[in-house]
């Protein structure tokens, strides 16, 4: 499980976290949602024990900075970091080795086989397409088999096959009790995967719901989203914020 217990994250006096809490338990898909410059991005980093922050951030009780949490933690970021004189085949080694992975040869062949990167294993990095080089940054975040696994928007530059395949990744994950949470914009793209959204604003959560608690109220992800961050709801919280 992951515990978030009041992140906060300044630039300079700006906040781009201020005092997040929450948690993503085991089974479990939390989305985060929120405008541009919500702070989505500065959380993920945060969490991933990339940046300096205040409060506390655990998985399964470890500090996730620590190099013994590292481990149980995998990020697909938004903008693919890849070598660009590795081959697709050489980046999963590498992560491979980086993990101390054992039998990992055969749930490789499977990543690259569903996201159609079998016949692209001896490409460089550099002569990939943008989309390529995001579906071989999925292979790398699946690769270790994290217990948490964070996406920032992962659907962005993948085709209509990649996203499906992704969407089946992500519930098989769900399915065998790891914990996934995604960033995102497009409320569509994650409409059948999540259980628990978070809806960011100007660095704060606007809104905690599950699914079935939005089920009860009897609205939609979209329309709560739109209320907080535009409506109404938005002013009044513009003039608190
Ligand atoms: N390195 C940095 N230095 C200064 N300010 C930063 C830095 N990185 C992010 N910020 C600021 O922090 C705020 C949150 O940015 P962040 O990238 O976390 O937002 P986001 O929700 O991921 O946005 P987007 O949806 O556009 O990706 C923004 O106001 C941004 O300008």
């Amino acid at each position: 499980m992951l515990e978030v217990s009041h992140l906060s994250k300044k630039y300079g006096k700006y906040y781009a976290n201020h005092d997040l809490s929450f948690r993503v338990s085991d089974g479990e898909i939390l989305i985060m949602m929120g405008p541009n410059g919500a702070g989505k991005s500065t959380a993920i980093k945060s969490i991933m024990g990339l940046l300096r922050h205040e409060g506390w951030v655990h998985m399964d009780g470890m500090p996730t900075g620590k190099a013994e949490a590292r481990r149980y933690l995998g990020y697909v970021p938004e903008m693919p970091a890849l070598y660009p004189n590795l081959t697709v085949d050489e980046h999963l080694e590498f992560i491979a080795r980086a993990y101390r992975l054992k039998d990992y040869k055969a749930y490789k062949e499977e990543l690259l086989s569903r996201m159609e990167l079998a016949d692209k294993r001896k490409k460089f990095g550099d002569e990939l397409s943008k989309g390529m080089q995001q579906k071989l940054s999925i292979c790398c975040g699946f690769l270790p088999r994290p217990k948490l696994l964070i996406f920032d928007e992962p659907m962005i530059g993948l085709d209509p096959h990649a996203i499906r395949e992704l969407k089946k990744m992500i519930l098989e994950l769900r399915e065998e009790g790891k914990s996934v949470m995604i960033s995102t914009h497009i409320i569509d793209s994650v409409e059948d995967l999540w259980d628990e959204a978070l809806i960011l604003k100007q660095g704060q959560i606007l809104a905690s719901v599950t699914r079935q608690s939005l089920a009860e109220q009897n609205t939609s992800l979209e329309d709560l989203y739109f209320q907080l961050t535009e409506g109404k709801e938005a002013e009044a919280e513009e003039a608190r914020l």
